[in-house]
């Protein structure tokens, strides 16, 4: 699968949403943080914002739910426009249920881990999802610092999308940057999340390329790549 690239529109500005995603065109998704002060200690955005923002943008959204209950509220997540839906295992009480409600409403199903849970408890779950989210940072800001403890978990992973012959992508969220883009990616990643990345430079779009043009060097000889 080819590298994709999702800046976090939680580094932009959020009084001019629809220029900030005119902003990063050539990026794959648009990675929407909906925080809801209760799973993560931070509060941002929700289905009314992402309802507009959907409208005012052709990049589709990549919407990745820091809420509690995510049973009741991602499916509307979908009806407002996103494309892509991440809910998190540790809030997540049918996360089976949940994965295939929003498949059927015609979104790509996500789940995120938090940097403290474990992938294999999940193993089984992996061919409801169309993609897996290894938070490298702990949920609920912008701006931290990459957690390099996760490579091998994000290595443990991409051998079970192998072993089981998924499609599955793999998405990093945390930290990527031109610094850390590249052990991510030949850790297994193929979807990478970047916020400050992208936003915090003068010219995000160039930001996007360059951050593509590394992961894109880095998967052409990646094992895990060669073999998939
Ligand atoms: O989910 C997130 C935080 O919980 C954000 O997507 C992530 O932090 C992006 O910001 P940065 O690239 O600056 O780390
Ligand atoms: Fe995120």
């Amino acid at each position: 699968m080819a590298v994709q690239i999702n800046p976090s529109i939680l580094s932009a500005d959020f009084a001019r949403l629809a220029e900030e995603a005119e902003a990063v065109r050539g990026a794959d998704w648009l990675h929407v943080d909906v925080m809801d002060n209760h799973f993560v200690p931070n509060l941002t955005l929700g289905v009314p914002i992402v309802e507009s923002l959907s409208k005012a943008t052709s990049t589709p959204l990549d919407c990745h739910l820091m809420i509690e209950d995510p049973d009741r509220w991602a499916p509307q997540y979908v009806e407002a426009g996103a494309g892509s839906v991440t809910f998190h295992a540790e809030a997540a009480a049918a996360p089976v249920r949940l994965a295939r409600e929003i498949r059927a409403k015609g979104a790509r199903a996500s789940m995120a881990l938090k940097p403290a849970t474990p992938i294999e408890p999940y193993e089984d779950l992996l061919p409801e999802l169309d993609m897996l989210l290894i938070m490298t940072v702990e949920p609920g800001f912008g701006g931290q610092a990459f957690l390099d403890i996760m490579l091998p978990k994000i290595r443990r992973t991409r051998e079970l999308i192998s072993k089981h012959g998924l499609e599955l992508w793999l998405q990093v969220d945390g930290g990527v940057a031109e610094s850390t883009i590249e052990r991510c990616a030949e850790a297994g990643a193929d979807v990478f999340v970047a916020g400050s990345a992208v936003y915090g430079k003068d010219d995000p779009a160039a930001a996007v390329q360059a951050l593509r043009a590394k992961a894109e060097d880095v998967t052409a000889s990646a094992a895990w790549a060669c073999a998939h």
